[in-house]
């Protein structure tokens, strides 16, 4: 599924008008998609409170953009259908344009009452806000630019001041006003919304936070932009769905034995760090796995081993607690016969790790997924561009800004463009984790995941990913879409457990114990 910027969406819009569609109805097609949903959220909100539609107060707030036009033009269909909602300009009625007069002339025709914000005073303002039901907010969508300007502060100010939390929903029209749709931030102030009708195609700002934390549940509504349009327009980004997930989940053949399932290494552990060799491997085992070898410490080994039987152990040479330089021919050798090769989870750091991770670069072939310190210990960005398989990195911001020399603040800023930009530019598969995961591959191509919550930020829960990725891997997914479908795995089984657990309890073991009933629930959905 398609995520646009404002650009590209405007240019979706531009197209269709220019070529086909009058924009009075594109604007109609969106705001009667509003209005619908705005019943839906009625009659699932307040079917319990007995408030008849005439009732029922409605406050549509209206801007002098095209996102104004969309509400007028709900506000008079909501009226058609036999609500009552009471429209407030932000503006004068005779600053407005074009299609947005034309608007405003056919809900005077059909006697909706209609007010501008200058003309009511703050405390008459703020009690319409008090008793509002459902406040539309269509002030200000993706034409927004720079911190809010005029009487926006104002009117969002008091807004936000005066809503209640009992029989009241915001639905946003497009997007939350105040939210940027090209990168989700705040222009000094924004709309918290319930509910948004977003036009044709998710916008980037809806789903990067912080706006993603003001969107509420989001629904697209077709308007009428052809879906080539709107994927020639795109750059490509996609939001990784439960349906593509369907669709990638290996088939598991049921004359299957343990080496069709996969034969994959974990190098991790070392002293003190016995849980992320642990997290890694029981993750690879709990998402189907055929065999998983933990190449480490005879020490690491033998904690692992005991609580999870299911490993294979191979044991490398070590020194002070850690995998010695010294191991690595043998690690060489033995991944000849595996299928793919996980390295990174609590290996620590030292000059030996560096050393194997530059060898490893350098002369294996096999699908290679480095991890945590596993990317700390890459010290030349040329020895990724030369690896001669598929490569997959799966840096939090912390370890990429280490690897690619910036500030994290800078990364967070262009999460997007900079995973994308890297993994071309290096021509591998990337995780960038955090809130919003962007998963990118190589000639830009590159989903933005949304499962996950919160509690998932715990110790382990990198290593429970590194597992997941590298067991699809071993059962032939392709690198980067299994990086994508493990990511959105990983999230779902996280949200799972927290919603038994609550987000404080959620440990990285609870996200593997959830995966069993998520791959369940999936085979079933799938049927
Ligand atoms: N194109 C189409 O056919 C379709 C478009 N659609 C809809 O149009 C929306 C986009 O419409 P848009 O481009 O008119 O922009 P919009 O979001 O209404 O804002 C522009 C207004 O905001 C103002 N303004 C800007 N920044 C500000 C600030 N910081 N603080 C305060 N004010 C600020 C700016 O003021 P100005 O700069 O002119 O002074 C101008 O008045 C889109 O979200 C979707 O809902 C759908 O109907 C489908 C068909
Ligand atoms: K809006």
């Amino acid at each position: 599924m398609n995520i646009l910027t404002p650009q590209q969406m405007s240019a979706c819009d531009q197209e269709t008008i220019s070529t086909a569609v009058p924009e009075i109805l594109l604007m109609e097609a969106a705001a009667r998609g509003t209005a619908e949903y705005a019943v839906e959220i009625i009659n699932k909100e307040f079917a319990d409170c007995s408030i008849s539609p005439n009732k029922l107060k409605i406050t549509i707030l209206i801007g002098k953009g095209n996102n104004g036009g969309d509400g007028l033009a709900a506000a008079r269909i909501l009226k058609n259908w036999g609500y009552d909602p009471l429209i407030i300009l932000a503006c004068a009625q005779s600053d407005l344009t074009g299609i947005n007069q034309e608007n405003l002339a056919l809900a005077k025709y059909y006697d909706l009452l209609i007010k501008e914000f200058s003309q009511i005073s703050a405390e008459n303002f703020s009690e319409i806000i008090q008793s509002s039901n459902l406040i539309i907010d269509a002030l200000l969508g993706t034409g927004i630019k720079g911190k809010l300007r005029g009487n926006f502060k104002q009117i969002i100010a008091l807004i936000n001041k005066n809503r209640t939390k009992q029989n009241q929903q915001l639905l946003a029209v497009d997007i939350p006003s105040g939210i940027n749709g090209f990168d989700g931030s705040i222009a000094g102030q924004a709309l918290q919304a319930d509910y948004t009708a977003t036009m044709a195609a998710y916008k980037r700002g809806l789903l990067l936070y912080p706006g993603r934390d003001y969107s509420g549940q989001i629904k697209i509504i077709e308007i009428g932009i052809k879906p080539t349009t709107i994927k020639q327009k795109s750059d490509g980004l996609q939001l990784f769905t439960e349906n593509d997930a369907l669709k990638l989940l290996p088939r598991r053949r049921n004359d299957g034995h343990k080496g069709s399932f996969g034969k994959v290494g974990i190098l991790a552990g070392s002293v003190g760090m016995t849980g992320a060799a642990y997290f890694s491997s029981r993750a690879a085992i709990k998402t189907g796995s055929g065999l998983v070898y933990l190449l480490t410490t005879a020490e690491v080994e033998q904690t692992v081993a005991s609580q999870l039987p299911e490993i294979v152990g191979h044991i490398l040479k070590a020194k002070s607690g850690h995998i010695a330089e010294t191991a690595l021919t043998d690690i060489l050798e033995f991944s000849s016969q595996l299928d793919v090769l996980a390295v990174g989870p609590g290996l620590g750091q030292s000059k030996a790790i560096k050393e194997i991770i530059t060898a490893l670069l350098k002369n294996l072939k096999l699908p290679l997924i480095i991890d945590a310190d596993g990317i700390n210990a890459i010290t030349d960005l040329n020895d990724l561009r030369d690896y001669q398989g598929e490569l997959l990195l799966t840096p939090h911001p912390g370890e990429f800004a280490h690897l690619i020399g910036k500030d994290i603040a800078d990364i967070e800023k262009q999460r997007i463009e900079i995973a994308r930009n890297f993994a071309s530019q290096y021509n591998l598969n990337l995780i960038l984790k955090g809130a919003a995961t962007v998963i990118a591959g190589k000639n830009q191509t590159a989903f933005l995941n949304q499962t996950g919550c919160n509690g998932m930020a715990t110790a382990g829960s990198g290593d429970v990913l590194t597992g997941i990725v590298t067991a699809l891997i071993g059962q032939g997914v392709s690198v980067f879409e299994a990086a994508a479908l493990a990511v959105y795995l990983h999230g779902r089984a996280g949200e799972n457990s927290a919603l038994k657990l609550s987000d404080f309890s959620l440990t990285a073991s609870n996200i593997i114990d959830n995966l069993g009933s998520l791959f369940k629930k999936l085979e079933i959905e799938s049927c």
